[in-house]
């Protein structure tokens, strides 16, 4: 049997010794998409850092692809998408450019790029509605085509696994719509996906599981829970659903 994607277990993980999850457990098998849930300030960003081998453990294990974090070299199968940081940035780089720039570990700094390179660049692009934009520089598009750039970027590289922090938190709802389409077609390329989300929005199709952090640990790990009443509008924030079964608090922030 192949070995999970992500395999976390029993994993504690803090910042100055002052622990935000103690006890999380949990595996993601490949072709899977789940989007982590839960409160702000809850430890959603700090699990997948932790995945990424960005936070030490206190204790616990994670393994990528059946390889103990420690161990695990293979980071062109990894892409990572972090919280907004601005890809524009003041730098005054394209957006072929920071697209081209997710090839780099597959192909080395010193190597030019070659055929594959640019068709895999100009597939990320096309993917997330961009192609007509690449030589436009980076600061000059709208928020959510940034944040659509840093997507093509990690698409880029071919990974097999992708994770994301809000990948789409504050972006337009056509951004958002290519970037739904963008994760469909990694996803029918064979892809596994590792999101923190707010709002699903246009993703909830496409995700086959939730699990939601709570107090240190998963609270819930299982089907995507349906926003309620209200809670279901359009201009609503965030989705919390008060169901009668669900745990209190778990959606509140
Ligand atoms: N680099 C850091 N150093 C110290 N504390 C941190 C650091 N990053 C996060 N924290 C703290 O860890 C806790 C969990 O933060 P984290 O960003 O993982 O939560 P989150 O669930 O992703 O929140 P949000 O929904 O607001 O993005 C918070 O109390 C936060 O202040």
């Amino acid at each position: 049997m192949t070995a999970p994607v992500i395999t976390v277990t029993h994993a504690a993980v803090g910042y100055d010794g002052r622990p935000v999850l103690r006890d999380v457990s949990l595996a993601v098998d490949a072709g899977e998409v789940v989007a982590v849930l839960g409160a702000n300030g809850s430890g959603k960003s700090t699990l997948i850092r932790a995945v990424l081998g960005l936070v030490p453990l206190h204790s616990g294990a994670i393994s990528l692809f059946g390889t103990p974090l420690r161990r695990f070299r293979q980071w062109r199968r990894v892409g990572y998408v972090p919280q907004r940081l601005g890809a524009g940035g003041g730098v005054p780089a394209t957006v072929g450019e920071v697209v081209a720039s997710g090839r780099l570990a597959r192909r080395g700094v010193l190597r030019p790029p070659g055929r594959a390179d640019r068709a895999a660049v100009a597939a990320a692009l096309e993917a997330v509605g961009l192609a007509d934009r690449a030589r436009d520089p980076v600061a000059t598009l709208s928020g959510g085509q940034q944040q659509r750039t840093l997507i093509a970027r990690a698409l880029a590289g071919e990974p097999e696994l992708l994770v994301l922090d809000e990948p789409t938190a504050g972006v337009d709802a056509v951004s958002q719509e290519a970037f739904a389409g963008a994760l469909r077609g990694f996803l029918g390329g064979g892809g596994t996906v590792l999101l923190v989300a707010h709002e699903l929005g246009p993703l909830r199709p496409l995700i086959s599981r939730a699990v939601v952090v709570h107090d240190g640990g998963i609270a819930h790990d299982g089907v995507v829970p349906e926003p309620a009443g209200h809670h279901a509008e359009p201009d609503h924030d965030h989705v919390h659903p008060h169901g009668p079964d669900e745990p209190v608090g778990l959606w509140s922030s």
